[in-house]
């Protein structure tokens, strides 16, 4: 699949749809907090799952009560693209599966 980086404008724009998410040195990124370890650690295990079956994988940062994630696209540079903005909606619905916003 061709992809392109998108627009600033396309990307405000799709964010719209992701609270919590932002814009930071072309990266879609996010923090949740959890109220321990194991929780946050399930996050991520999750969404590592989801990450292999898309072929797209975010950068996950493991805290003791929290986790960021932080994602754009090698393959055009380091760009926010369309891939991006799919990665972050699963990665909400995941959030969400397991009681996390
Ligand atoms: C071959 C493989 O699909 C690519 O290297 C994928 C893997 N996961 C990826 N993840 C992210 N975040 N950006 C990519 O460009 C990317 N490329």
């Amino acid at each position: 699949m061709a992809v392109e980086p998108l627009s600033n404008e396309e990307i405000e724009r799709g964010l719209e749809d992701l609270p919590g998410w932002s814009l930071r040195d072309d990266r879609l990124v996010r923090g949740y907090s959890f109220p321990g370890h194991p929780a946050a650690a399930r996050l991520v295990a999750e969404v590592a799952e989801a990450q292999e079956e898309l072929g797209h994988h975010s950068d996950l940062t493991l805290g003791y009560n929290k986790v960021g994630v932080s994602v754009n696209t090698h393959s055009v540079g380091g760009k926010v693209t369309e891939l991006d903005l799919r990665l972050a909606h699963r990665i909400e619905d995941i959030a969400r599966g397991q009681g996390v916003s």
